[in-house]
């Protein structure tokens, strides 16, 4: 499984607020997770590029996670990075969905948990992290 990376807690973002989070994708990458939420048990996304892993090439994975139970994933059709990217992605939030946004695409998952603010941030896998920042 993926390690442990960046853990931060006792966030208070509210919808309309972004978190940004910058980094390198790491060279021989398999996949990497930016996961937002609760906690780890409660997830409202887990945004999930696989590059190969799983059972999945090129992929990006969305899910939710409710009392640490996995709900229906979600397959996008589009798959914006390669090894070694630079890269930054913006996740916000409101009450319906929520939105990651990288240089040349938006991806949209829906709050099924109806989340009304983000305390936890995570990110796991092949990816490093150069900075993070809520604007
Ligand atoms: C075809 C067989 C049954 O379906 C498969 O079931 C797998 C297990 O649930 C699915 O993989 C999980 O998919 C989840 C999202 O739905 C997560 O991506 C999960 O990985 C999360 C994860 C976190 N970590 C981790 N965090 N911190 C550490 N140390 N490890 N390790 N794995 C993956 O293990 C996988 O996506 C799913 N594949 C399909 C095609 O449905």
């Amino acid at each position: 499984s993926m390690e442990k990376g960046l853990v931060v807690t006792q966030l208070d973002v509210e919808p309309g607020e972004c978190i940004k989070v910058k980094g390198k994708i790491q060279s021989d990458a398999k996949g990497f997770a930016v996961n937002v939420g609760k906690d780890s048990n409660t997830l409202m996304l887990h945004f999930n590029p696989r590059f190969d892993c799983h059972g999945d090439v090129n992929t990006i994975v969305c899910n939710s996670k409710e009392d640490g139970v996995w709900g229906e994933e979600d397959r996008k059709a589009e798959f914006p990075f390669q090894h070694g990217d630079k890269i930054e992605i913006c996740i916000s939030f409101d009450q319906t969905e929520a939105t990651v946004k990288l240089p040349e695409a938006e991806f949209k998952f829906p709050n099924r948990l109806g989340m009304e603010k983000i305390e936890y941030l995570a990110v796991e896998g092949d990816f490093k992290v150069k900075a993070i920042k809520f604007s």
